[in-house]
């Protein structure tokens, strides 16, 4: 029978702490000698964050988590697109649509669905395809994007609709107040946003957007950061509080949850379009359903802190200019490898402090 969607997946239940991301804690508490250090990394071990499904392969791995989950909510980043990351180079991934992408992709998801559907009594929560359809956007001008455009909305809209059918309930990424939060991108993104929905049946498991996914915005600032400039949106809650009517009038009663897991500290940009493993950055309000926004359902922990943004190693393939820029902290491995050094400093700059 198809599941029946009911509100906010997070009401009431209790979330999955990932049995992965706290063995990568824990084995950084190891190479750490500061007794005090050490107390508060071990407490980053109990605070859910999301896990990437950052390759095909990794779909063998979530009949385990699931069963690990049992009736606690699974969070899941979808990140496989093809030709991923179309605008940066830190992030691109396993999938081209030259080479069978689309149809693979599709294998991607369906290999997801069926371990879920095949796990009675899981609730999962899954951000969909983090600075995907936010390209579509504001980067058209680079052919790397707009010639995928068709393909990223058909494959993002096979993942909705086929993740639906599993009672998944998702929330789209939807990048953040400094990317489609300025007046020029706003109501262009509203509306392709209601365009996707629609496209994919107007599901109720299609539950609303993720925003700032792998970024270091406050949810509420206390006055905005010089960088802001420009952008009343200054932050996620201007953003959120923006966007929100915005879809609502086209027909999405969307609703929001937010990355916090490095927005502890503001004020720690040159420009606001960095991105990659920004220097100061710290951990940052902990993950709850005490949001004090109707839109938002949860404030959330996405971007694993600790895991890279990206090399900057200025020779690898998937090197990125912005992570070996002004604000990046470097040396720093591939995206998703281990950042043992950036990962004390979030853990020192965390705001609430641990
Ligand atoms: O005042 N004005 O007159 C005026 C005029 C024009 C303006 O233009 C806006 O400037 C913004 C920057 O301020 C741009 O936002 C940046 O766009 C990048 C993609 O292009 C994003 O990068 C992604 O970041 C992800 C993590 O978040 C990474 O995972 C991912 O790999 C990576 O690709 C940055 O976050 C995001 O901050 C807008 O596009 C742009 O429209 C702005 C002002
Ligand atoms: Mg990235």
């Amino acid at each position: 029978p198809v599941p029946t969607a009911s509100g906010n997946p997070y009401s009431g239940k209790s979330v999955w702490n990932s049995e992965y991301y706290a063995s990568e804690v824990y084995a950084a508490a190891a190479m750490v000698t500061d007794t005090a250090l050490k107390a508060k990394i071990s407490k980053v071990a109990s605070i859910p964050t999301f896990t990437w499904f950052d390759t095909m392969a990794k779909v063998a791995d979530l009949p385990g988590y699931l069963r690990a989950a049992g009736s606690s909510i699974l969070q899941i980043v979808v990140y496989d697109l093809p030709n991923r990351d179309c605008h940066a180079n830190a992030s691109n991934g396993e999938l081209l649509y030259a080479n069978n992408g689309a149809a693979l992709y599709q294998q991607y998801i369906d290999g997801i669905t069926a371990a879920i559907k095949a796990s009675s009594g899981s609730t999962v929560v899954a951000v969909i395809e983090p600075d995907s359809l936010a390209n579509l956007v504001t980067n058209l001008s680079d052919s790397r994007c707009s010639s995928v455009q068709d393909q990223y909305k058909a494959s993002v809209v096979y993942a909705l609709k086929t993740l639906a059918t599993a009672g998944v309930y998702m929330y789209i990424d939807a990048g953040h107040a400094g990317w489609l939060g300025w007046p020029a991108n706003i109501s262009p993104a509203a509306t392709m946003f209601t365009q996707i929905f629609k496209s994919a049946g107007s599901s109720p498991f299609i539950r609303g957007l993720a925003t700032n996914v792998a970024n270091y915005n406050a949810l509420t600032a206390a006055s905005p950061d010089p960088v802001t400039q420009g952008n009343n949106n200054y932050d996620e809650t201007h953003y959120i509080n923006a966007l929100g009517p915005m879809l609502a009038s086209s027909g999405w009663n969307a609703q929001f949850i937010v990355d916090q897991g490095r927005s502890g500290k503001q004020n720690i940009r040159s420009a606001w379009g960095n991105w990659c493993n920004i220097k100061n950055a710290g951990f940052g309000l902990r993950p709850t359903t005490s949001t004090g926004n109707s839109y938002i359902d949860a404030i959330v922990w996405i971007k694993p802190g600790g895991e890279c943004d990206g090399t900057s190693n200025t020779s690898a393939v998937r090197y990125d200019s912005m992570c070996g820029g002004p604000d990046a902290k470097v040396p720093a491995p591939e995206a998703g490898q281990w950042f043992q050094a950036y990962f004390v400093d979030l853990v020192t700059n965390a705001n609430p402090a641990f």
